[in-house]
């Protein structure tokens, strides 16, 4: 469990963080959400003593952070950044083993942790361990910033807007790794975004930040049913445009040909009721009419390319 009381970091007398206490359970998420300059790096980087609080304390399972070596904290803690932070002239699997050998793992055992991480993010562990990180795409460098974030087996892994540079379908694929391997492992992850939608998607509980505050910390689903301020409600507002779109577009309008089973649904039935019905069925397609008569089908795809190119 990580304890965050109280914590406040000044900066030329502004008040950066402001008094933030929160409570961080082990094998969760927790995503830090706000605006720019809301002060959610700052309240990240605290954790690890990257920045100094002013004032407050972390704790890691009651253990004081103020109190432990640099050596213990890197050890402890993982942190990972946008656009990953690899090392150019140091191989994948170097780059992944930078922290055990710091702490003095035997070779074997850090290679052995390199291949079950490169595994665990299907990246096939003979082709990759001997690249760098300029023969990588994006979405491959950023999976091995994550692992080497995780290779020391952190109690807590840091992970600021780690997605921020990656093209919306990399993005939603590595969201999905990070919550598999999150599962997997059990980590305690707290990760800053300034997209809503992310948190609300990835987070167990979300931590929302409004100039220096922690305004609400909350399920998603509070946050979205109950969100605590004004500011909180228009960060949400966002997120349910796109919804409320589909609610616009009848179901024919995107209806492509195929033959598939099932009763289809009428014509003029919403994209947003066609989601639903995608939803509970778990078919990533169904059959609709079109308005001519004849029998269509609207895919997942087709919903989400739709919601996309109007929200
Ligand atoms: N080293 C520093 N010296 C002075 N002021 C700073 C410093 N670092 C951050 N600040 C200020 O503290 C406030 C919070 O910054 P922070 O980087 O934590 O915000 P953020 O929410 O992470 O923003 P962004 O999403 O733009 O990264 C901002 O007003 C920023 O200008």
């Amino acid at each position: 469990m990580i304890e965050i009381d109280q914590i406040t970091k000044i900066y030329d007398g502004a008040r950066a963080v402001d008094a933030v206490s929160m409570t961080v359970e082990t094998g969760t998420i927790t995503v830090i959400v706000g605006t720019s300059g809301s002060g959610k790096t700052t309240l990240l980087r605290m954790i690890n003593r990257l920045v100094e609080p002013s004032s407050g304390d972390v704790r890691i399972n009651g253990e004081a952070t103020a109190e432990m070596s640099k050596t213990a904290l890197r050890r402890r803690i993982g942190y990972a950044i946008q656009g990953h932070g690899l090392f150019p002239h140091y191989t994948v699997a170097r780059n992944i083993g930078v922290v055990p050998q710091l702490l003095g793992w035997p070779a074997a055992k850090i290679a052995a942790r390199v291949d079950e991480l490169l595994d665990l993010f299907s990246m096939a562990p003979e082709q990759f361990r001997t690249r760098y990180p300029a023969e990588l795409s994006g979405g491959q460098a950023q999976r091995v910033g994550v692992a080497r974030a995780l290779a020391s087996r952190p109690d807590l892994l840091l992970m600021d807007e780690p997605f921020g540079a990656l093209d919306p379908i990399i993005r939603a694929r590595a969201q999905e790794d990070l919550r598999r391997i999150q599962r997997k492992l059990g980590s305690t992850i707290v990760l800053v975004t300034h997209d809503m939608q992310e948190a609300i998607q990835l987070g167990d509980r979300v931590a929302v930040m409004d100039a220096g505050r922690l305004v609400q910390h909350a399920t998603p689903a509070q946050i979205i049913t109950e969100p605590a301020t004004e500011f909180v409600a228009e960060m949400v507002g966002g997120i349910e445009r796109p919804l409320r779109l589909l609610s616009l577009i009848p179901a024919c309008e995107i209806a492509q040909d195929g033959q598939i089973e099932g009763t289809p649904l009428p014509a003029q039935t919403s994209l947003r009721d066609v989601l639903a019905q995608c939803l509970a069925s778990g078919r990533d397609a169904v059959p609709v009419l079109r308005e001519d008569g004849t029998q269509g089908q609207v895919t997942l795809a087709a919903i989400r390319a739709r919601a996309q190119s109007r929200a």
